[in-house]
């Protein structure tokens, strides 16, 4: 099985992925981390030499590359990942695809302490421009994110609900 994690920035991917994968005991792939192990640099210093639009089609690219590779897997997106290039409907036809749905006040909380590794946010000066900046994002990115056939709402995204929520699609699919 391939379990694809998306969702907001700070809602918990990376994380939860990690966890999951070692339950499932299958590989876990980090979408993010694996375009900077090709590309070999960091993805502030991608999006500021090449721009968003260069970045967005590397993350495409290396997103279906992944998939080719790993029949087995639980992958966490980038937050922006099925919003372009048609990697929504890659995602649905190819695995599981589970929302990770946070409110804005959690992401904006979890957020300010890492900023600086996430260049679309690093802009935002105070709390209250995140917080505009986190809901004008998520109103444009939740048709796609609203699509995933299991969603998770904050609380509940811990690897035994997720694995029971799995276990309830599986049985009913
Ligand atoms: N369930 C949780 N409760 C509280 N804090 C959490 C939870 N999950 C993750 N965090 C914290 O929130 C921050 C963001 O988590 P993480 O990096 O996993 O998010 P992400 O969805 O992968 O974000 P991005 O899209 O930017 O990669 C981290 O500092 C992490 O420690
Ligand atoms: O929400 C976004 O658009 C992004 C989230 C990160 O995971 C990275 O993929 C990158 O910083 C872009
Ligand atoms: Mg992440």
């Amino acid at each position: 099985m391939r379990l694809y994690l998306i969702g907001m920035p700070g809602a918990g991917k990376t994380t939860l992925g990690r966890g999951l994968a070692v339950a499932y005991e299958v590989p876990f792939v980090d979408l993010d981390e694996e375009i900077v192990r090709q590309e070999n640099r960091s993805i502030p210093e991608i999006f500021a030499a090449e721009g968003e639009a260069y970045f967005r089609q590397r993350e495409a690219a290396v997103l279906r590359e992944v998939i080719t590779r790993h029949e087995r897997m639980v992958l966490a997106t980038g937050g922006g990942t099925p919003c372009f290039h048609n990697s929504l409907e890659v995602l649905l036809e190819t695995g599981l695809t589970l929302y990770l749905e946070v409110p804005v006040e959690k992401l904006v909380n979890r957020i300010l302490a890492v900023r600086n590794s996430r260049p679309l946010l690093a802009a935002a000066p105070d709390t209250a421009a995140l917080t505009t900046q986190l809901t004008e994002t998520l109103r444009f990115r939740k048709q796609f994110y609203s699509r995933a056939p299991l969603c998770c709402q904050a609380a509940s995204c811990t690897v035994h609900a997720v694995r029971q929520l799995v276990a309830q699609y599986q049985a009913s699919a």
